[in-house]
């Protein structure tokens, strides 16, 4: 999870590889109408959001033998609660990254339908991980390898597991 540019392909792609898994890239999931919106540079709203997060919860939910790892945004505290409505299992990891890095990625990435001048909004938008929810927050400006071989240290080592005494489904 992260906004634009924070790398959840690159490195969703790399921790799938690396574990076997299913990738799928909430990107393709959005309607349409969505990917227009945020083409004409106009953040989509939490109802816009809605429709997807459904699909992305389904993903989660689904049959995947080997697991399955999703690139997506999950902005807000509440999106992610709908996500774990779906997939009650579900681990995130944000990706956080320096906004000053995150531009210079988007002005570099051709081709890609999100605008740079979304990036505000979207860092507007983003409520960081809470302590009671299952994950990890990954601050390093390491290159995709170091950040995915973290990653991977975490899960093995149990960290991205709901944390003792806690509830994520109490707030
Ligand atoms: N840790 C990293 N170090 C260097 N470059 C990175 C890193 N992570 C991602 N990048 C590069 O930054 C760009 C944006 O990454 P990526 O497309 O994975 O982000 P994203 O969060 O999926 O963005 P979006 O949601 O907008 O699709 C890509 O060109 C990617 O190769
Ligand atoms: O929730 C959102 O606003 C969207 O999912 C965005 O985050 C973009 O789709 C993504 O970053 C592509 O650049």
């Amino acid at each position: 999870m992260g906004v634009a540019g924070s790398g959840k392909t690159a490195v969703g792609a790399a921790l799938a590889a690396r574990l076997g898994a299913t990738f799928k890239d909430a990107d393709d999931l959005h309607p349409l109408a969505n990917v227009e919106k945020m083409t004409a540079g106009v953040p989509l709203t939490d109802e816009d959001r809605r429709p997807w997060l459904r699909l992305v919860g389904a993903e989660l939910a689904g049959e995947h033998p080997h697991g399955i790892v999703v690139a997506c945004s999950a902005l807000k505290r509440d999106y992610r609660d709908a996500i774990r409505a779906a997939a009650p299992s579900t681990r995130f990891v944000l990706l956080k990254v320096d906004p000053s890095i995150l531009k210079e990625r988007l002005v570099q990435r051709p081709g890609h339908f999100m605008p740079v001048s979304l990036l505000t909004s979207q860092l507007k938008t983003l409520e960081a991980l809470e302590t009671a929810e299952a994950g990890m927050t990954v601050t390093s400006e390491g290159g995709i390898e170091a950040l995915t071989d973290q990653i991977l240290e975490n899960l093995r080592q149990g960290h991205l597991a709901v944390p003792a005494g806690t509830d994520q489904n109490e707030r």
